[in-house]
């Protein structure tokens, strides 16, 4: 290829494209265009001078070459070859070939080689086929990512490789022609390197290896320089950097030759001056530097938009800047210069997922051993290290030890936690910590002003607020805001970035808070139609709260702050505002399997209140703490704010007044027999209330009590109704006494067998009398107390899902979570027993249906082990006419018009409903989906529902081996009955 009709023209490369670069830089930034500058342009002269060697000039004389006009030292000539043989078909091609013309003009120009002048319209034009080629610069962390088949040339650009070559000049101080050339040992350095590692790239490298430096890749990046990288995501070519004389830390002043495409790509730190609130970090890096302590496996990690990426590109500058300046890197010396250009052979970006393979890691590692070409340090910086696997961290580890002085790797992580012990172990770990709101701020600031952007400073505090600590995602929100061509106001940014002022906020949870429930409501809805969605709501709010858990006493609080914390400035409602963070963490999970976000949203925002009591306040915590020393969960009072119970004094002695209150309710019972049982067999447990509503926990030693209990649960709602003047929710808890296995000590085992509302309206009452109440023990009962809606009421056929929603949502709240029980359909078929006698036949479905306590009662005679749904510790819904309840059945499911699963598979089956802290299980005894599968089951068909006294967890509930501690234990009465 070589032959003796190659022509060579030596320029001086460094000056031509200091110029170049300077006439780039020059850009009017507000416009893009050149137009300020086109005198400047027209005065550049590309010169050759008698030895062929091409130079560029500016005519200015101000910015003559020999003056080297932006500073930089003078570089040596680089030698341009030219293939003339291939000179024909070359120049075809290179038309279509980004920066072609360029070359074109500059190949024709070779024929006139007194003086070539480069003028505006063929830069310009060069610029934007240049700006269309290289898309993104490799500055973008995406860029680094891209497949390298992307960046392949087309045919054409291969083929105008081939025209231009760099060589260096005879001269042998010249520096850059050392690092510039083509044919030099980087070729030979990385193509073999190559062949191995990117074997579908074999033959594309190796050309390219071949084919060195042409000019037009020294202007500017051009694809074919990112392609001679085998390792680095492109030939991301850093502008030039120029001193910002103006900036009193010397900043370097930004002078791409190329729009960046964000904020964040523009203002990407080019030194360590420019990294923000990363100091530690940089003076350690910086000291290993100068101190030599240079090691060869560094890993930076931390959050997102943070700057590892930037610090690692620029700790490896730092590395090679051979500049004798403290602060490194210069940005002035050779070193700085090929590496801010991208054309850096020493410095390269791994692209993880190209080596992650135990082959690919080992080339990598041999072709690292190969000395740098040019530079004191070859660095490889590995972006998302945590993507390699084990193996491939093995073969990188083992190697790592025998590896030069001069190879240093750098890996970045957002995720150390995700990378084996013995890799993080080995390294140099350095934590970009996430910044902190005021650095964001000034940088934001810094840009806004540079940018000439509108902005009002509490806009920018704002943004900074809201970017989680990441530089990163604060300048993608100014950039979007900018976008808009307005003012950046404080208003602008909420409404942009979705979120909700904190006034507004804080208005919200103050409703939410105070059991406001109707505006709650409206005020929830309003923010969610307008603007928000319910994830980031939630996410705000419980990031609000921790705010004010957090700055209780910082002065810098706004006046709405002050005014929120002057209203709940209690300890009792600081723990009101713990509490809403748990809830509001359970609601962020639940939200994101949901598809009715809105509505759960609401429900928990009613929880906040309405849970505050049950969850316990300050002044039950001791009489709490004792209580689960006594292995008794659930005793708390909460006094209610209307006084009553203050009245009854039962914050002093809360067992005590439990059975006060147990005891005048019992006393105004008519019915002796029922008021000696209550008494003697029942007890009231523990009492949560809240403004309007208190819930009663009653305990029963026995099931036969508890059975007996529930008959009467409207009378009893209604005893304690009367004492407490408040409607009332009753839960009916049966506790057993069980030897435990290890000792003969008596456990308890408290089962929540039975949960209902009792809102008493009296009319109704009267005429629907509970069971075992007469007219006379009811009517002394139900005086003046309104009536409320019951809280869940759920049809007694909920056949559909759909049904049971609407029914939940008719609810008046405290519904936590819903779904179907899909996933344990298989579980369930497997561990089923269809054969079981009572309940895995028809024959014995007939058997059970006419025996009410068959298969669950204690007097079962049946297979109980086998039994699914006892197994399942589920009880069987008697039969009682009495209360118009009807026959529940296990999700019973016909298939082949014979019973054979106990838990169907049909969608109603298994679904569930966490209400008021407790789960429900609802499902129906008859296949939805088959008619003729019904059998008549329908007319006897019945809502299923079992309550379990926890939230949803349904491992607990499914899973084989711990079914027989699971927690769901008890049906409850379908409180569709409840009327
Ligand atoms: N500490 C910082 N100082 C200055 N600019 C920063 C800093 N952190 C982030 N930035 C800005 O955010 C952009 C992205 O930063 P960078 O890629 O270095 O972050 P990163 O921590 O590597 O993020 P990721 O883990 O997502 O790759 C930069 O272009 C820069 O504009
Ligand atoms: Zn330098």
């Amino acid at each position: 290829m070589m032959d003796g009709r190659r022509h060579s023209v030596d320029i001086p490369i460094s000056r031509t494209l200091v110029a170049l670069r300077r006439v780039r830089s020059l850009r009017d930034p507000s416009t893009n265009s050149m137009s300020k500058f086109s005198t400047l342009l027209e005065n550049v002269n590309w010169e050759t001078t008698s030895s062929h060697e091409l130079s560029l000039r500016l005519m200015n004389d101000r910015d003559a070459v020999g003056s080297s006009p932006v500073g930089f030292p003078g570089f040596g000539n680089v030698a341009l070859e030219q293939h003339k043989e291939d000179e024909v078909t070359d120049m075809g091609d290179l038309a279509a070939y980004p920066g072609g013309k360029v070359a074109e003009e500059l190949d024709n120009c070779e024929s006139n080689p007194k003086e070539i002048l480069v003028n505006q319209p063929l830069i310009e034009r060069y610029e934007r086929q240049m700006e269309l080629a290289c898309a993104s610069p490799l500055e973008d962390v995406d860029s680094t990512s891209e497949p390298m088949e992307t960046r392949d040339p087309p045919a054409s650009r291969e083929k105008s490789r081939h025209k231009y070559h760099v060589q260096p000049s005879s001269l042998g101080g010249d520096i850059l022609s050392r690092v510039g050339s083509p044919s030099l040992s980087m070729s030979e350095a990385f193509s073999s390197r190559s062949a191995s590692l990117y074997q579908d790239e074999d033959a594309n490298f190796a050309v390219q290896s071949e084919r060195g430096c042409g000019i037009t890749c020294c202007w500017s990046r051009t694809p074919r320089l990112r392609e001679s990288y085998p390792y680095s995501s492109g030939g991301e070519s850093y502008p030039l950097l120029s001193r910002d004389e103006a900036s009193p830390h010397g900043r370097w002043k930004y002078t791409s030759n190329e729009t960046p495409r964000s904020l964040s790509q523009k203002f990407r730190p080019r030194s360590f001056n420019d990294m923000v609130g990363q100091n530690v970090v940089v003076r350690s890096l910086l000291g290993a530097i100068s101190r030599g302590r240079v090691t060869s496996f560094y890993l930076f990690h931390g959050p997102r938009g943070t700057g590892k990426t930037s610090a690692s590109r620029i700790f490896a500058a730092a590395l090679n800047c051979i500049s004798l300046e403290e602060h490194k890197p210069c940005g002035l010396c050779r070193e700085c210069l090929v590496f801010f250009s991208g054309r850096s052979r020493d410095v390269k970006e791994v692209d993880p997922t190209r080596v992650n393979r135990v082959d690919r890691m080992r080339s990598l590692m041999k072709s690292a051993e190969t000395p740098p070409v040019s530079s004191r340090f070859k660095v490889l910086i590995v972006d998302e290290c945590h993507l390699l696997d084990e193996e491939t961290w093995s073969t990188f580890l083992n190697s790592l030890e025998n590896l030069s002085q001069h190879v240093v790797f750098l890996m970045i992580t957002p995720d150390v936690d995700k990378l084996p012990r013995s890799a993080v172990a080995r390294a140099q770990r350095y934590h970009f910590q996430m910044l902190k709101d005021s650095d964001i701020a000034v940088r934001l600031r810094d840009i806004c002003v540079q940018e000439r952007l509108d902005f009002e400073q509490v806009a920018l505090d704002l943004i900074a607020a809201k970017s989680n600590g990441s530089l990163r995602d604060a300048e993608m929100m100014l950039d979007q805001l900018s976008l808009l061509g307005k003012r950046i106001t404080v208003s602008l940014v909420y409404e942009l970035i979705g979120v909700v002022s904190d006034d507004e906020m804080l208005d919200l949870l103050d409703l939410a808070l105070s059991s406001d429930t109707s505006n709650t409501v409206i005020k929830a809805r309003e923010l969610m139609r307008s603007r928000i969605d319910p994830t980031q709501l939630v996410s705000q709010l419980a990031n609000l709260i921790m705010d004010i858990l957090a700055s209780k006493s910082e002065e810098d609080n706004s006046e709405a702050r002050k005014r929120f914390s002057m209203r709940h400035a209690s300890e009792a409602d600081m723990q009101r505002l713990r509490n809403a963070l748990k809830i509001l963490s359970e609601t962020e999970k639940q939200l994101r399997m949901s598809k009715s976000q809105s509505t759960w949203l609401t429900v928990a925002l009613l929880q906040l209140s309405s849970l505050e009591n049950s969850l316990g306040a300050n002044d039950s915590k001791s009489s709490c703490r004792s209580a689960h020393e006594k292995g008794e969960s659930h005793k708390h009072i909460v006094p209610c704010s209307c006084g009553k119970l203050h009245q009854l004094g039962i914050e002093r002695d809360w067992e005590a007044t439990l059975e006060s209150i147990w005891d005048k309710a019992t006393q105004l019972c008519r019915s002796n027999s029922l008021k000696s049982f209550l008494r003697k067999q029942g007890k009231l447990s523990a009492l949560s209330v809240n403004q309007d509503l208190a819930i009663a926990e009653l305990q029963f030693h026995h099931r036969d009590s508890v059975s007996k209990a529930e008959r009467s649960w409207k009378l009893i709602a209604s005893l304690l109704q009367s004492i407490l003047g408040c409607n009332v929710e009753i839960r009916i808890n049966l506790v057993l006494y069980a030897p435990t296995s290890r000792c003969a000590r008596l456990r308890k085992l408290s089962f929540g067998l039975f949960n209902c509302s009792r809102r008493i309206q009296q009319k109704k009452a009267k005429s629907s009398l509970p069971y075992g109440s007469s007219d006379s023990d009811y009517s002394d009962l139900t005086s003046e107390k309104p009536m409320i809606k019951d809280k869940v009421v759920l049809p007694e056929s909920c056949h559909h899902r759909l049904e049971m929603v609407r029914a939940l949502r008719s609810a008046e709240g405290n519904v936590l979570s819903m779904g179907t029980t899909s996933s344990h359909r298989s579980l369930l078929q497997d561990n089923a027993a269809p054969k079981t006698p009572g309940c895995g036949t028809e024959s014995v479905k007939k058997e059970w249906e006419s025996n009410h306590d068959c298969g669950f009662s204690q007097d079962c005679k049946e297979d109980q082990s086998r039994c699914f749904p006892r197994k399942l510790g589920l009880q069987r819904r008697s039969c009682s006419p009495e209360n118009n309840t009807r026959v529940i059945y296990v999700g019973n499911k016909l298939q082949d018009n014979s019973l054979q699963l106990p838990i169907s598979n049909s969608e109603s089956a298994g679904t569930y409903a966490c209400i008021d802290g407790g789960t429900y299980v609802c499902g129906s005894d008859y296949d939805t989906n088959n008619s003729k599968s019904e059998n008549g089951l329908r007319d006897q068909s019945a809502t299923l529902c079992w309550r379990t006294p926890v939230s949803p967890r349904r491992k607990e509930w499914w899973v084989p081996h711990e079914r027989q501690r699971s927690p769901l234990v008890g049906w409850v009465l379908p409180c569709g009955t409840a009327k």
